[in-house]
């Protein structure tokens, strides 16, 4: 189990929270773990829901043996400015934030520290994460192992270099907000069909869950699954004349290409003047 390493997670918001969620679950004890939260309230909940301390910036700092970044990119100049002086070179600093480069870490902490970027993704909830992770230039193979570890008790972790991480987050780290979008429209398409929303929402969810697991377990490529469900003059090709008439392949090429291009821009935000 992670080397019995402390963590604490710096921003419990949406996917801070995911990761100590999945961690519990994954078999972390809530005594390995700290987070910091800005609102006390948000704090107390989380402390009450989870069984983990809410500590302040410093104290986590001195604490833990690996820190994980999960604000908002934007917030990322005022948490450096506290972490910078109560860090220690011998803490392993994990940044989960978009579009952030591991040399703004390294430029703002203490010279050495050793930084990972992960890109995972909120099915962390559920064991089912995609994290991506790329070493910073301080990181030796034991930090990267090591995270890659601490990752795999929440899904599936892949490594790649740093310069494909704007992709990743592109890809993946957005990628459950698409598959949830398709969901919402094909279940209002059945609420168009007259179909009571309950039962549209059952015969949706389950037939994505459906055509997941076979895409994850069937090996075969996706092309192959499609042609499957497409019989000659049946139903399925009228919809996918249509999808193709609309342009969704195209949409998503544009759509990915353009979180691409924010991943990029959050980054540059920050870099030194
Ligand atoms: N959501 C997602 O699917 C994914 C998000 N990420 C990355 O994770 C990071 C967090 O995103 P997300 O969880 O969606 O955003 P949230 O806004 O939900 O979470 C960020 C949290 O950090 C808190 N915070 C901000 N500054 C500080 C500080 N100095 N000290 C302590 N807490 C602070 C915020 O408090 P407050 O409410 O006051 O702002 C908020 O609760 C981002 O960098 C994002 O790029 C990566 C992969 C997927
Ligand atoms: O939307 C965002 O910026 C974050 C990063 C990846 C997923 N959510």
């Amino acid at each position: 189990m992670g080397a019995m390493k402390t963590i604490g997670v710096l921003g419990a918001g949406k996917i801070g929270e995911a990761l100590l969620s999945g961690l519990l679950h994954g078999g972390y004890s809530p005594d390995d773990l700290v987070f910091t939260e800005r609102y006390p309230e948000r704090a107390a909940e989380l402390t009450k829901r989870y069984g983990v301390r809410a500590v302040d910036v410093r104290t986590a700092a001195e604490w833990a043996d690996v820190l994980v970044v999960a604000v908002k990119p934007q917030d990322i100049e005022p948490l450096l400015d506290e972490l910078a002086p109560a860090i220690s070179h011998h803490t392993l600093v994990v940044t989960l934030c978009a579009g952030l480069p591991t040399a703004l870490f390294e430029r703002r902490l203490p010279e050495g520290t050793s930084v990972v970027r992960v890109m995972p993704n909120t099915p962390m909830l559920v064991g089912q994460a995609m994290s991506a992770i790329s070493p910073g230039q301080h990181a030796v193979p034991a930090d990267l192992a090591f995270v890659e570890e601490l990752m795999s008790h929440v899904g599936k972790v892949v490594r790649v270099p740093e310069s494909q991480q704007d992709a990743v987050t592109a890809l993946s780290g957005s990628g459950p907000a698409y598959f949830f979008y398709l969901v919402e429209a094909m279940i209002d398409a059945g609420i168009l069909l007259g179909l009571p929303r309950a039962v549209a929402a059952q015969l949706i969810i389950q037939s994505a869950v459906g055509a997941a697991t076979m895409l994850a377990e069937s090996g075969e490529h996706p092309v192959t699954l499609r042609e499957a469900v497409t019989s000659p003059g049946g139903t399925t090709i009228s919809a996918i004349k249509e999808l193709e008439k609309h342009g969704v392949r195209a949409a998503l090429l544009s759509a990915i290409e353009a979180a691409r291009d924010r991943s990029v821009e959050l980054g540059r935000a920050h870099q030194p003047e």
